[in-house]
């Protein structure tokens, strides 16, 4: 399987399969959100069409990161999500580099969003596809957060080889600059154990595959099995 990495502005061109990687906190939060219930999230080019869309569907939930503000219901923390029930919800979501991320490669085949708490499932479901090209979409820092490279590095090698030790993939992402600003309170809208949420390497069971479902791009998880009968809502809680 060969393998690039890239930020998302320097993606020319629709890859065929990608994986997009954001840890703090726009995946992890994805996941949990599937966790609490969640039946899909929408991917939002803007605040403004976030808003827009809860505006058309009153009973949608509106997530964005940073600070709370007035028409969202959420910000992008899983800990504080995790108290949240979503039973059957649709969530949107608008973060500053996860959500972007994804919507930038809505033409591949292939979407899977990824943090380290999905990232067995992840690179289980690759090794099902059998690809040959992966391109996973480091979203944050211009493609340098070391948070989203060190997963992204993880999630190819735990395609390629039975066993990986996850340990010095999450050191280098407990060493980021994003986990820094969470725990220095830098970032608005955040939880204390946001950051340790963010790294508990492959929390959950399923992986989160997005596809463009009419305008909408539309993130759903996937548990286990080959490709073509794969069973989706994971369910339950924590
Ligand atoms: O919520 C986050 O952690 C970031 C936004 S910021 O860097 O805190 O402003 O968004 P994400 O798209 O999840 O990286
Ligand atoms: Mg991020």
């Amino acid at each position: 399987m060969e393998t690039r990495f890239v930020g998302t502005a320097e993606l020319v061109e629709a890859p065929s399969v990608a994986v997009v990687v954001d840890v703090m906190r726009a995946f992890t939060v994805a996941a949990w959100a599937f966790v609490q219930g969640a039946e899909k999230i929408v991917l939002a080019e803007s605040l403004g069409d976030a808003l827009a869309l809860k505006a058309r569907h009153p009973d949608w939930v509106a997530l964005k990161d940073g600070p709370s503000a007035p028409g969202f219901d959420m910000v992008n923390s899983p800990g504080l999500l995790r108290s949240v029930a979503l039973g059957g919800r649709t969530v949107v979501q608008k973060t500053t580099a996860g959500t972007v991320g994804a919507l930038a490669v809505k033409e591949a085949s292939l979407v899977l969003c990824a943090g380290f708490v999905v990232a067995e499932a992840t690179a289980r479901l690759l090794q099902t596809r059998e690809s040959d090209s992966v391109t996973f979409v480091i979203t944050g820092e211009d493609g340098q957060a070391d948070e989203d490279l060190a997963c992204a590095q993880y999630i190819a090698r735990r395609a390629t080889e039975a066993r990986t030790d996850a340990a010095r993939f999450l050191r280098r992402a407990a060493e980021s600059r994003a986990a820094a600003e969470l725990a220095e309170g830098v970032r608005q809208g955040v939880h204390p154990d946001d950051v340790a949420l963010c790294l508990e390497v492959d929390r959950f069971p399923f992986a989160m595959v997005a596809t463009l479902e009419g305008s909408l791009m539309v993130l759903r998880p996937r548990c286990g099995g080959p490709l073509g009968g794969l069973s989706s809502a994971p369910g339950g809680s924590g």
